[in-house]
């Protein structure tokens, strides 16, 4: 194995089936990873002879053909990520579940798996019936299969006819072979109008929903979702990260395709480059949202209703947004003409209440914007001018009680996934980390990364953004080149060994009006 270290560009293997129109297989795979920044190589499984109307022939290779491409490339090519598509055969399938698991030995590499064995077209793909081999052998090797509803069925023997159906086979599959299953919603619309993907990893159920795309170019569909989310993982994209950014792609290459004639059946979808557009994007479904229902959510009685828009800010902006431990700290700051502070108490005495009230005095006194962190209640009570919550508290707070009691909300997220998921709220601002990592807060499992950030602003390019996470005065520049009016910052002053004039030079980066950049 040579050292991934001589290979700028993350590489991704396609093991599949060549289409020779064009719009599926291993084409569109390798479409997607240069699209998305990988370089792909790809391991053929089948030479097929196909067009927009027909398949003609399928032309499986022989299992030393595969594995000689396999082994060739595992010397010098070594994968980031692999996804897999058609294996033609039960003898392929055993071949490559064997070579897996010996590379997976030397190293974790993220497997995604689309089960691909019959066409849209309801022609057979394969030769002879592989279901065992697959999911016996084939799926333990994997880490996310991403069937159809066609294929979910065919996997696990069961009929699928609702949302209930849909995440009762998914879990199924997940006890089976232990991979995570995205399934992916493009034969059955649950709502008119929605294309709905759910994803169970054995720990959590999500919806993503997508808008319908009327489209006759939808061939390679299933192939370009799974390269997309191989691509993304390539990256460094966690799982649900992945599969939206993934889910947009496609989204992307739907639309702009649309209109587009490529042959006298179903075109190909496109191949149109990162998404940007927050339309392109799947919605998270929210507990307690009224549809919930219908994808089989809100079985709980003491679910909380979505609560959704809370108080704006009197800027889109806000600057500088240092996040302090303590009134004293709160105090210093404000004199210095800090107009945004955030308390974050994390280990509280007896006196939190006490504090939590001086520091909204000091608030009122300078006129702060004002954030008090997880104490919620205690906010609402002393009135302060925002709370700022983490994900798992959104479950916990009464949400409502702070919309109603006109209190700004900022959210933290880390990833696409959480930013969409907190945007369903439409909070006052969305803190967006650790873009770097930092001594303050174990993030390392969350980096973001400043490119990251500059793709999450230009997705809500009109909503209030913070970054935080590892933010020092030599780092403001880039951090604020992605577009990001807010940023926070805790030991970029509170370690500062001259915290008047570390603050003085954030200031003048950040509250300097020639400083500003538009988004993007
Ligand atoms: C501006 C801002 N962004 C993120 C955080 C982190 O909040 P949370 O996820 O609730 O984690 P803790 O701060 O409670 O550890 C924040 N406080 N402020
Ligand atoms: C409190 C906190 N929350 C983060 C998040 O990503 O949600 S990062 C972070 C620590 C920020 O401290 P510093 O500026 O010293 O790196
Ligand atoms: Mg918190």
């Amino acid at each position: 194995m040579r050292d991934q270290i001589l290979t700028d560009t993350p590489i991704v293997w396609t093991i599949a089936g060549s289409d020779s129109g064009g719009g599926a297989g291993v084409q569109a795979d390798l479409l997607t990873f240069a699209d998305l920044g990988c370089h792909g190589c790809s391991a053929i499984t089948a030479n097929t002879a196909q067009n927009t109307v027909e398949v003609v022939a399928i032309n499986a290779v022989s299992t030393a053909v595969l594995d000689s491409q396999l082994q060739t490339l595992q010397r010098d090519l070594f994968p980031i990520a692999i996804k897999i598509g058609l294996l033609a055969n039960a003898e392929q399938v055993l071949a490559v579940a064997d070579f897996l698991r010996t590379l997976k030995g030397l190293k974790p590499v993220p497997v995604i798996y689309d089960p691909v064995a019959v066409a849209t077209s309801g022609s057979g793909l394969t030769e002879g019936d592989i279901t065992a081999e697959v999911k016996s052998h084939l799926i333990p090797q994997c880490d996310l299969v991403t069937p159809n509803l066609h294929e979910l069925e065919w996997l696990t023997q069961m009929k699928i006819g609702g949302a209930d159906s849909i995440l009762s086979a998914a879990r199924q599959l997940y006890i089976q072979g232990g991979a995570a299953v995205l399934v992916t919603g493009g034969h059955l619309q649950l709502r008119p109008g929605e294309v709905s993907d759910l994803l169970w990893d054995g720990y959590k159920a999500d919806w993503f929903i997508g808008r319908e795309v009327q489209s006759e170019n939808t061939h390679g569909t299933g192939c370009t979702l799974s390269s997309a989310i191989a691509a993304c993982r390539a990256l460094g994209y966690p799982l649900r990260d992945a599969c939206v950014v993934g889910k947009a792609y496609v989204q992307r290459g739907l639309r702009l395709a649309a209109n587009k004639h490529i042959g006298a059946g179903a075109g190909p979808v496109g191949h149109y480059g990162w998404p940007l557009e927050l339309a392109d994007f799947p919605e998270v479904l929210v507990p307690g949202e009224t549809r919930a229902q219908d994808y089989g959510l809100n079985t709980q009685d003491n679910m909380q209703p979505r609560v959704q828009g809370f108080a704006e800010m009197d800027s889109r902006k806000l600057g500088l947004y240092p996040v302090v431990d303590s009134v004293e700290w709160l105090q210093r700051l404000a004199d210095q003409g800090v107009r945004t502070l955030q308390l974050r108490i994390k280990d509280p005495g007896e006196g939190l209440r006490q504090q939590v009230e001086q520091a909204v005095a000091i608030g009122r006194s300078y006129n702060l914007r004002l954030f008090i962190n997880d104490y919620w209640q205690l906010a609402i009570e002393c009135g302060a001018y925002g709370v700022h919550l983490g994900q798992e508290d959104l479950q916990a707070a009464d949400l409502a009680a702070i919309q109603s009691s006109g209190l700004k909300l900022g959210i933290s997220t880390h990833g696409f996934y959480e930013l969409l998921l907190a945007y369903r709220y439409r909070p006052s601002y969305l803190a967006i980390g650790a873009i770097y990592a930092t001594n303050t807060k174990d993030m390392s499992e969350q980096l973001q990364g400043v490119q990251k950030l500059a793709r999450m602003v230009a997705l809500l390019p009109d909503h209030p953004l913070v970054a935080i996470g590892g933010i020092s005065l030599q780092r403001v520049p880039e951090v604020i080149a992605t577009g990001v009016g807010s940023v926070a910052v805790v030991s970029a002053i509170t370690k500062s060994v001259n915290y008047k004039r570390t603050l003085a030079e954030l200031k003048a980066l950040l509250e300097d009006k020639h400083a500003e950049v538009e988004p993007c």
